[in-house]
């Protein structure tokens, strides 16, 4: 296995840039996923490292090789990369082992060897016992373990995923998400997972690149993503961050400052080194809101829908101060808040967004 590393990587399809100045190193046996909303450039990114597109500028490499540059490119079926896709099409016609030896034989590896192979790569995604199965009788993750073996019968250097999960069903999605975890613990693969799915980029990944219009956001672990933004993207992105203006009043002292949010005076956690300034902003989660009684601080609002979801209830809340953010948070059973309802809630923590927005 290899580490890759993309360098200041920059694509331009006539005005449009895909990709602009996008740097991601991943370690060699890392499993990292690179997640955004559509159109964030994603699946350019996948290509450009498998060599199906050129980049336009910076530099691609694999292990120790450089495989991109806007001058040379190495084709793909010399970088060694495997990729799962979502369509995983495999040939009806063939068994489970005829599937997954196919490159081989064309590429004219003797019998013997072949055999070996394909044995050893059915057993990395547990499917020792299929082999002479036809695809249509194998259930559709199955399917796509013998996609997953049919990549890494060719050894490669680097597996992409490209949305693996995207065409499953939610509890098929489950337990391939179980399987690839467990397939990276056994086998230390170097991953780059492609998604739009947050819940399984955080479920899978090492660490997780985020991705918007082309540009990297911020690339950190599941939790730091969450707990400690980098910018308002980031925020609102990941699980629904509820961004709002704040004003900083106090330098930052072991890790915390006092802010101002809708009227009141709270301390949340943020950066070295942060100075007071207005106009900053702070991410709250839903479990950071709480409602309050009349005494204590917090801010005035109109619960404006109460949507009861088993357990507790997601209630959305307008501030008067400013109605035009809207807040969100659980309320758990007995749910006694309805629409149209004055309430007074608190904000009980929350993160400084930084000034820079920096990754
Ligand atoms: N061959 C192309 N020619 C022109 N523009 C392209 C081409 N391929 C991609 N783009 C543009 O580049 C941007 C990034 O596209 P890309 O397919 O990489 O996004 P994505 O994050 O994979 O989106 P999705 O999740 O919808 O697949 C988009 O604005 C897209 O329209």
């Amino acid at each position: 296995m290899a580490g890759l590393s993309i360098n200041n990587v920059t694509k331009a399809f006539g005005d449009t840039k895909a990709l602009d100045n996008v740097s991601i190193d991943v370690a060699d046996g890392e499993f990292l996923a690179v997640l955004g909303p559509s159109g964030c450039g994603k699946t350019t990114l996948l290509r450009m490292i498998a060599g199906f597109e050129t980049v336009t500028g910076g530099n691609i490499r694999i292990g120790d090789r450089e495989v991109s540059t806007a001058e040379a490119n190495t084709p793909p079926e010399k970088r060694r990369v495997g990729i799962v896709f979502q369509n995983y099409a495999l040939w009806p016609h063939m068994s489970v082992s005829e599937n997954i030896g196919y490159a081989l034989k064309v590429a004219r590896v003797p019998k013997a060897e072949r055999e070996e192979r394909v044995k050893n790569a059915l057993a990395l995604v547990n499917m020792e016992q299929y082999g002479d199965r036809r695809p249509a009788n194998l259930s559709g993750g199955q399917r796509q373990r013998v996609a997953l073996a049919r990549c890494l019968v060719a050894e490669p250097r680097l597996v992409l995923f490209d949305e693996p999960l995207a065409n499953l069903d939610v509890h098929l999605r489950a337990s391939m998400e179980d399987e690839f975890a467990d397939f990276h613990k056994r086998t230390g693969t170097t991953i780059l997972y492609i998604t739009h799915d947050q819940a399984e980029a955080m479920a899978l990944a090492d660490r997780i690149a985020v991705m918007d219009h082309g540009r990297l956001m911020q690339l950190a672990t599941p939790r730091e993503l969450y707990h400690e933004p980098a910018n308002e993207m980031v925020a609102s992105f990941i699980s629904q961050g509820m961004v709002l203006p704040a004003d900083v009043e106090t330098e930052e002292a072991d890790g915390q400052c006092r802010v101002r949010v809708l009227g009141q005076e709270l301390v949340v956690r943020c950066r070295k080194g942060e100075k007071p300034r207005k106009d900053a902003r702070i991410c709250c989660r839903a479990s950071q809101i709480t409602s309050v009684g009349a005494s204590q601080p917090g801010f005035e609002g109109t619960i404006t829908r109460a949507v009861y979801r088993g357990g507790s209830a997601r209630i959305e809340f307008e501030p008067a101060s400013a109605p035009q953010l809207g807040l969100h948070f659980d309320q758990p059973d007995p749910v006694s808040f309805e629409a149209g309802q004055r309430a007074r809630l608190a904000i009980t923590s929350g993160w400084l967004i930084p000034a820079d927005g920096a990754a």
